[in-house]
């Protein structure tokens, strides 16, 4: 498992550090992982250290000290390295006397541009975790020189400009080709818009250590989704492996129905059990479906619920669903047609999963709002109504009920963003439910092995969801290490 910590966890653990450490060890450590990566980069775009051109980007803090260490020890294996200072009578004095010494040189910012527009490499120290707001003024035209030109850019911690805690990007910020951060991952580096920002991401252990209970985000990898998948056992009947029920699908949105029993019927439940009016169609497509048209209360016996792709109106379904005593997910028009008071009353757990849009209409802001605060907007949806919530995008994020850190997921890919693909994680994700998951442990693998199933369905080229559900074995094989 992936973690990220807050600024302020990460102050705290490096304050315990450095207590225990001679002064300046911890930078010094930075300092070291942060030229390696920078070496492996010069290495490919210059093709070696020796005679490259390095321009360091330096602020007023210890990130610039970061850049300034690692730059002098660039410098010592034959790298021109010049530091652009963006507040010389505060830049880091111990760093500055390190490049110095290692045959470096300083400029000021006026000079910046033109010697970025001839680097191999941009090192970005401008602002680290104690950030706050985009890039000052004076910092802009170095960033968008570092944006223009075909250098390559490494962002030391975080890009300068982002969010460290929160992902959200506020005017302008450094686009890095690789972000190299020290001790832990912050919330940033994972979330979107900050983590397009970020490009690939290194993380050097500098001996932080960090509570395993404070958390702000978690990613699942393989390993962790291959242990929450469920495996049937040999004394396993439909029943114990799980019935799923799928309340979806109107006379205009057939196709919601189908693709929501074909996630359902790759999720690990033992049946898909079909209620609603477009029977047929799911039985043409699965004839292994149970189809029912009696309403959810009549259907017979499911462990989990997903309610509402392509419902159109039928909120008596939705409400049907909602009073039932085993998990539900609501989904799409489902969210709409959901009471919030039934919602919040429910005693089973409830799993809800907008995108963008949908979650801005939930919360009454616009969708804007909601992309550009995607933790604050998963967070305050899942308070509001006492539900986990999954807020989709490039990076899915599932928040629990009652606090705790917030699971976030990287497969997905943006060729996922097309009609269906949703209805298709709903059933996945309600099968999981069916089969014993928990609302947040359901979510993310969902989402995990429905990102990765879209990967290997797009290959770089367009996909339909149809194509995703049929993916989503091989993701699954995948995950497990099988076949
Ligand atoms: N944590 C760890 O364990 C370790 C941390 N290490 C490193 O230390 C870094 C943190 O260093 P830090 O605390 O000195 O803060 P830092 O990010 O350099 O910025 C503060 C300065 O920036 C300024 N400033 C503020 N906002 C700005 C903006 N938007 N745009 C531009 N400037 C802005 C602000 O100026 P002021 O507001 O005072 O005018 C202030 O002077 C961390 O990210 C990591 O790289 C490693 O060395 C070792 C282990
Ligand atoms: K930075």
């Amino acid at each position: 498992m992936r973690t990220a910590y807050s600024v302020e966890t990460v102050r705290t653990a490096e304050r315990e550090l450095m207590a225990r450490l001679p002064e300046g060890a911890l930078m010094q450590r930075a300092a070291a992982g942060l030229a390696a990566a920078c070496a492996e980069v010069l290495g490919r775009v210059a093709g070696r250290v020796y005679g490259s051109r390095v321009v360091l980007l330096v602020g007023s803090g210890d990130n610039g000290g970061d850049a300034l260490y690692a730059g002098a020890r660039l410098a010592r294996r034959g790298a021109g390295v010049t530091a652009v200072l963006l507040t010389p009578e505060r830049a880091h004095s111990g760093g500055l006397g390190a490049l110095r010494r290692a045959g470096g040189s300083v400029a000021a910012a006026g000079a910046g541009e033109g010697l970025i527009e001839r680097a191999d490499l941009v090192v970005d120290g401008i602002v680290g975790i104690g950030g706050k707001g985009g890039l000052r003024a004076e910092a802009v035209p170095l960033a968008a020189a570092a944006r223009r030109s075909r250098a390559a850019v490494v962002a030391v911690d975080l890009p300068s400009g982002v969010d460290a805690d929160t992902g959200e990007v506020r005017g302008e910020a450094v686009r890095a080709d690789l972000t190299v951060t020290f001790g832990t991952h912050k919330p940033g580096l994972l979330i979107d818009p900050a983590r397009e920002y970020a490009g690939s991401v290194r993380l050097v252990d500098i001996g932080l250590s960090l509570p395993d209970d404070a958390a702000e985000l978690e990613a699942l990898q393989h390993a962790d989704v291959a242990r929450l998948l469920p495996v049937p056992g040999v004394e396993s009947d439909k029943y114990r492996r799980g019935v799923v029920g799928v309340a979806a699908g109107s006379a205009r949105y057939p196709g919601a129905a189908v693709l929501a029993v074909s996630g359902a019927l790759r999720g690990g439940a033992g049946a898909v059990r079909y209620v609603g009016p477009a029977g047929d169609a799911v039985i043409a497509r699965f004839p292994e479906t149970l189809v029912s048209d009696l309403g959810p209360k009549r259907a017979g016996r499911v462990q989990a619920w997903v309610v509402g792709p392509g419902a159109g109106d039928d909120a008596a379904t939705v409400a049907e669903v909602l009073a039932a005593q085993v998990p539900v997910l609501i989904d799409a028009d489902g969210l709409r047609l959901a009471d919030a008071g039934a919602v919040r009353a429910r005693t089973a757990p409830t799993l809800m999963t907008p995108h963008a849009g949908e979650a801005a209409a939930l919360l009454g802001v616009s969708r804007e709002e909601v992309e550009g605060a995607r933790l604050a907007s998963v967070r305050e949806l899942a308070g509001r109504y006492g539900a986990a919530v999954l807020l989709k995008g490039s990076t899915t994020l599932v928040a629990g009920p009652g606090g705790g850190p917030v699971r976030v997921n990287a497969t997905g890919t943006s060729w996922l963003a097309t009609a269906g693909s949703g209805d298709v994680l709903s059933g996945l994700v309600g099968s999981l439910l069916a089969a014993g998951l928990s609302v947040v442990d359901a979510g993310s693998a969902g989402a995990y092995v429905h990102g990765l199933a879209g990967r290997f369905a797009a290959e770089g080229a367009p996909v339909g969801a149809h194509d995703v559900a049929d993916a989503v074995p091989g993701a699954w094989r995948d995950v497990r290490g099988v076949g």
